[in-house]
């Protein structure tokens, strides 16, 4: 705005338009009475992005200002349409009473709301987090944090180039799914921009200033340690909030230790925990395994399988209390009936540290607590301590609920500034301020009584309202009635309002009692606020430690129900599993699940070629294998019959065409790019899936991808694999290598039918009944028998191209070592003579020419 029209203003807009420039990328609600209004473009963009009605107001200048509003009661509902939408929001405040101003009502901005930082009271599953983003020399360090718990995960990671950074970015944001990413100005701003645009982030913007004073003002946060990245965060947070961010703290470090790294496209490819036709998590892992009762569990369980355990201990822990609730039922449902009364305390963080708790929250909380602790209490006496080892670090609060069990009415109300809410006999200065005020209003009801007697009025009443206070009311037609001592107050239509000196004296009285009576009551609960307060670190720990027992109920449910098994971690690497099954797919198809075994071992058979006809199961099974790890290594029983397994460092996998095209690959491209990455980050201790890869490409090129792709995992990978694959020709490979077993899915003809058996037998397919299940999924005859025709001329027309192929690969000069040895070995020298041995020697010659 020019600054001669910004002088033309009134002294109101010209306040609005300074407040606004303080942090301009923010649309700004300024209250203005009993609303907030918007003004100039952020009214015109807002108005349309809300479907509110745009208006005009003079303000000063020639023409009048755009302007639109919403209720201040309900402005939330509005903050929170614009948060969802990615913008931000400054929420300007009148900060002192409109009464006592003199000249202009005092504003403030009071907290920007951005899209991290919004808290949906009324949605709790709604988790928002922020992310930021900071480079430390060659050192990536991010700082994850759950606004409303406070939560806060730091990661890093040393990143050599660009492939590096945006690897590691993608995995960042897949894993947390922040709605807004925070990064200073130096850091990778180009790989930010495309890793958050695929992980959905909504808001993403680079913040300059950054205070490295911050540190020594949150001690135990930093533990005396600069970090680039929190600092960057708390740093956002203070500036937007405009107050200290005490709930804060550090549940994690991660610095790749001590888990196993899963890759996004391996959590999107093994639908962890959402599927990949409609991205909820319906029919995903995370589905079939959250049986939770708190949402602090459920919100745990979907962290523990997108990031599974390494250490062998931790998990035989983990499986010990399992046993331990399988084993010991009347403890098991009376934990599941405590855990139905804890509420979701961890999301009450914010409002603890900020000291605005509602009286409905408190009780929650005590409720809470009071659970917490029988549960405590029947670990100790059931002497259970594999479960009661989670909880040794744990303050229960006990006192606190204790304190609080006293306090509340069984249900307060949800606007409780203006009624009661504390029990009576919690305080006797409340209960007599409570009690003159609720004493006035039966010497109210008395008086009515009275007057009506003595009036001789019969529909003589006595009512309230805000501006005349206590009055009487009196009908037209007694009127005549009405004695000299009523004085007139107010004439309406059909009555007329009167007060008598008693009434408006004792009216004083009433209206003062309840007054003090309500400033009492939120007092105590103010200093209730200040007691909590003292405890969150413990609050903060109670939550998480439920949300792990919950995790481990929910997993002794799921393991009785579906009939898991406790698995065995052994140190050799090798995956041994007795009828395993697929968790998601034996759940929800209608026929019976065909369960298959499986071996992989690091000194034998660590490497499967899995040919077989489509439809016939061969990515189920292969799934099957990496989603009975990941269980394993979450701590969660098995779908097998017997289960001994390693701890696999990585899974990998490369499945199916990817949805990456948004950044220009092809699909091709895409499926190499992801091969490239297996074949550098695989360990001996990792899996890797590989469902047909090459087939992206002419056969050929294909099959010569794959083949030595194998090879190179064989020779210098060594992980354990499982290669589907539709190229016959690779089942050679077996031949070659000890280490690689020809698996396939058996199947049967039926009346030239095929039938699926679904069972994963040993030897090879060369088959792949495409046209077949074509014909199954109902391609019309004619197209059938075409094709059945086609296949059967490039076949003959294949073979010729066969033998015309020059490969320099180890394992074609095999075959054609093979052939010449066995014409050599078959010549009959007593019967050849020189000149027959001539050409024979020439015929040969010109055979190794041509291969
Ligand atoms: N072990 C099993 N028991 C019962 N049904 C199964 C089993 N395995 C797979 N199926 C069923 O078969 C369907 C096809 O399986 P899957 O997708 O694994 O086949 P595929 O061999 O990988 O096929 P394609 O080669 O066409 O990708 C599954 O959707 C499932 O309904």
């Amino acid at each position: 705005m020019e600054i001669s029209d910004f002088e033309k203003l009134t002294p109101a807009m010209r306040h609005y338009v300074e407040t606004k420039n303080k942090n301009p990328e923010a649309y700004l609600f300024y209250r203005m009475g009993d609303f907030y209004e918007l003004f100039f473009d952020d009214a015109v963009e807002v108005s349309s992005l809300l479907d509110l009605t745009l208006t005009k107001k003079s303000g000063g200048l020639e023409d009048k200002i755009p302007m639109c509003g919403v209720p201040f009661r309900v402005a939330n509902q509005y903050v929170k349409r614009l948060v969802k939408k990615g913008y931000s929001v400054s929420i300007c405040d009148q900060v002192e009473d409109p009464k006592e101003a003199k000249g202009l009502v005092k504003r403030e901005i009071i907290k920007v709301v951005t899209p991290g930082t919004f808290v949906d009271e009324e949605n709790p599953d709604d988790t928002r987090r922020i992310t930021s983003v900071a480079m430390q020399g060659k050192l990536m360090m991010l700082a994850h944090c759950d606004y409303a718990s406070g939560r806060i995960n730091l990661e890093q990671k040393i990143i050599w180039d660009y492939r590096d950074a945006l690897s590691f970015l993608d995995k960042q944001l897949e894993f947390y799914r922040p709605a807004e990413v925070i990064f200073s100005d130096l850091a990778y701003e180009r790989e930010l921009s495309a890793s958050s645009k695929q992980a959905g982030v909504v808001s993403l913007h680079g913040v300059e200033d950054c205070n490295e004073e911050l540190y020594q003002r949150y001690p135990e946060l930093f533990d005396s340690q600069y970090h680039p990245a929190l600092n960057l965060l708390v740093y956002y947070l203070e500036m937007t909030q405009i107050r200290r961010q005490d709930h804060l703290y550090i549940q994690s470090m991660n610095d790749g230790d001590g888990h196993m790294d899963l890759s996004d496209t391996t959590i999107r490819n093994l639908e962890l925990v959402e599927n990949t036709h409609d991205s909820t998590k319906k029919d995903s892992l995370y589905a079939i395994l959250d049986r939770c009762t708190t949402r602090m569990g459920s919100r745990k369980m979907r962290e523990k399988i997108l990031r599974p355990m390494m250490s062998a201990d931790s998990l035989n822990e983990q499986y010990d209390r399992i046993e331990s609730l399988q084993s010991n039922r009347i403890l098991f449902d009376d934990i599941l009936e405590k855990l139905a009364s804890i509420y979701d305390i961890d999301r009450l963080a914010l409002s603890i540290a900020n000291q605005n708790l509602s009286p409905k929250q408190m009780v929650r909380l005590q409720k809470s607590l009071a659970a917490f602790t029988e549960i405590l209490d029947f670990l100790t006496s059931e002497g259970e301590m594999v479960l009661y080892r989670l909880f040794e670090q744990v303050d229960p609060c006990s006192d606190l609920a204790k304190e609080l069990e006293s306090v509340f009415i069984d249900d307060p109300p949800a606007s409780y500034q203006e009624q009661r809410f504390i029990r009576e006999g919690y305080d006797s200065e409340l209960d007599e301020l409570f009690d003159s005020s609720e004493g006035g209003a039966q010497w109210i009801l008395d008086l009515e009584e009275r007057e009506r007697e003595g009036t001789g009025i019969k529909n003589l009443k006595i009512k309230y309202n805000k501006i005349l206070g206590y009055f009487f009311d009196v009908s037209k037609s007694n009127l005549s009635l009405v004695p000299d001592r009523f004085i007139r107050k107010q004439t309406l239509v059909g009555s007329e309002r009167f007060f008598t000196d008693e009434l408006k004296e004792q009216e004083e009285r009433i209206l003062h009692a309840k007054e003090r009576a309500l400033e009492r009551q939120l007092a105590l609960l103010d200093s209730l606020r200040c007691r909590i307060a003292t405890e969150l670190e413990n609050i903060q720990n109670i939550s998480e430690a439920v949300a792990e027992l919950d995790v481990i109920c929910s997993f002794a449910l799921i393991a009785d129900r579906y009939g898991y098994v406790r698995p065995t971690l052994n140190q050799e690497g090798s995956i041994s599993i007795e009828n395993g099954r697929h968790p998601v797919v034996e759940r929800t198809i209608e026929e019976e699940y065909i369960p298959n075994d499986t071996r992989l071992d690091p000194n034998g058979y660590f490497l499967q070629v899995i040919t077989g006809p489509n439809m016939a199961g061969k990515s189920t099974y292969m799934r099957q294998v990496a989603l009975i790890q990941i269980m394993a290594q979450i701590g969660s029983f098995v779908p097998c019959d017997r289960a001994n397994l390693p701890i696999v460092d990585q899974i990998f996998t490369r499945i199916g065409a990817s949805d990456f095209l948004t950044r220009g690959k092809s699909t091709f491209m895409v499926e190499m790019t992801e091969v490239a990455e297996i074949l550098r980050l695989a360990t001996p201790r990792s899996l890797i899936l590989f469902d047909e890869v090459g087939r992206g490409t002419s056969t050929y090129d294909g099959l010569s991808i794959a083949w030595s792709i194998i090879e190179y995992i064989y020779d210098d990978v060594r992980a354990k694999t499982l290669f589907a694959t539709h190229y016959f020709e690779l089942t050679e490979l077996a031949n070659q290598y000890e280490g690689i077993l020809n698996v396939t899915v058996a199947t049967e003809e039926v009346d030239e039918e095929i039938l699926f058996l679904r069972k994963i037998v040993l030897g090879e397919s060369n088959y792949s009944f495409g046209i077949d299940v074509a014909k199954l999924a109902g391609v019309k005859p004619t197209v059938i028998e075409r094709a059945r025709r086609v296949l059967v001329d490039l076949e003959r027309q294949n073979n010729v191209e066969t033998a015309s192929i020059h490969v320099k690969d180890d394992a074609v000069e095999t075959m054609v070592d093979d052939e010449l040895r066995e014409k050599i070995r078959s010549i009959d020298l007593d019967h050849t003579t020189p000149l027959e041995a001539l050409m024979l020697l020439q015929s040969l010659k010109e055979e190794v020419d041509h291969a």
